[in-house]
């Protein structure tokens, strides 16, 4: 009986590799066509990117044990106005998970200001390095997707693209259900926004569907790594070329896991619709122009959170 090769995912390195970078720079051609392939293929990759730098990592994970130590009541104070980008927990359907969140984390006073609402008498070391995390993803974030833009041949609508979104961080814990069975910790979603970039601390669960239909579990190659995957505001602005992948958190034993992500988002009041170039006859178009913050107040309805094709409902053609 052979044994079967487990699935993975395909590493990619952002070492030395910066915005200004363009077309002609050999590294930048071929870290392009890698992000190209395994958006195409899985939606997703293991990114290397050392901007972001191991100790910045290390530091961040015992500032979210300090986050979600706090009282549930203080939690609750981290509040938004946007659906699911305060303190969401004590879910029936998946008791295992808490998150919460900061619009604008790549903006230090935007992050001072939360901070200060959870911690009255301040905690500096918590918005530095939140802060510094953030602001140091999004320039991965910036590179991924102008090479996604490169890539289909649209760099002329590059501006418009990244002037369309903000940033939002949102970090979780999932806590250990205490056994060795598997249990769900977050259910099976594509993300909704444009990249999602996730960290997580040395306990696994992640797991993503390829598009035959298997589960990959996903494992960083070293400490430190980071997970990116495009969400359905751009599967829809790519006329469905890029892939978004479903993906969900199954947690065993007894350790938390705790995670963050870097969301980039479209603005509200913001048009989502794939450029001219996206369309041809092979490619008709998938999905109307729509805007992502009303589409958020259908999945986020009670109709939309059990619809696994929400966008598809939503404004599909
Ligand atoms: O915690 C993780 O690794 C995944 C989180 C996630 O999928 C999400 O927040 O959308
Ligand atoms: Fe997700």
């Amino acid at each position: 009986m052979g044994t079967e090769t487990p699935l993975k995912l395909p590493t990619i390195d952002f070492n030395d590799l910066n915005m200004d970078d363009s077309n002609n720079n050999c590294k930048w051609e071929e870290v392009k066509s890698k992000v190209h392939n395994a958006l195409i293929e899985y939606g997703c990759f293991e990114a290397i990117f050392d901007k972001v730098p191991l100790e910045l990592c290390k530091d961040l994970f015992p500032s979210l044990e300090e986050l979600f130590d706090l009282p549930i009541q203080t939690k609750k104070l981290n509040a938004s106005k946007k659906p699911y980008h305060g303190y969401v927990g004590q879910f029936p359907m998946v008791p295992l998970y808490e998150s919460m969140g900061i619009d604008d984390a790549n903006v230090l006073e935007k992050v001072e200001a939360m901070t200060n609402i959870l911690w009255p008498n301040g905690n500096p070391n918590f918005s530095k390095t939140i802060h510094c995390f953030s602001e140091k993803l999004s320039e991965l974030d910036k590179i991924i997707r102008k090479m996604v833009l490169e890539s289909l041949g649209v760099e002329k609508y590059l501006e418009e693209h990244m002037n369309s979104t903000n940033y939002l961080i949102r970090v979780m814990k999932y806590k250990g259900p205490q056994t060795s069975e598997t249990k769900l910790g977050l259910s099976s979603h594509t993300d909704k926004n444009v990249v999602t970039i996730l960290c997580q601390n040395q306990v696994d669960g992640l797991e993503i569907l390829t598009k035959d239909g298997k589960w990959i579990s996903f494992k960083p190659s070293q400490p430190g790594t980071f997970i990116a995957m495009i969400g359905d505001a751009l599967h829809s602005w790519s006329n469905g070329r890029l892939h978004s992948a479903f993906h969900r958190v199954m947690m065993s034993g007894n350790e938390a896991r705790y995670s963050a992500g870097l969301f980039s988002i479209p603005n509200g009041g913001y048009l989502i619709k794939a450029p001219q170039e996206m369309v041809d006859d092979d490619h008709p178009l998938l999905f109307k122009p729509y805007d992502h913050v009303h589409f958020l107040n259908y999945y986020y309805s009670p109709q939309g959170q059990t619809d696994q094709f929400a966008l598809r409902t939503y404004c599909g053609l």
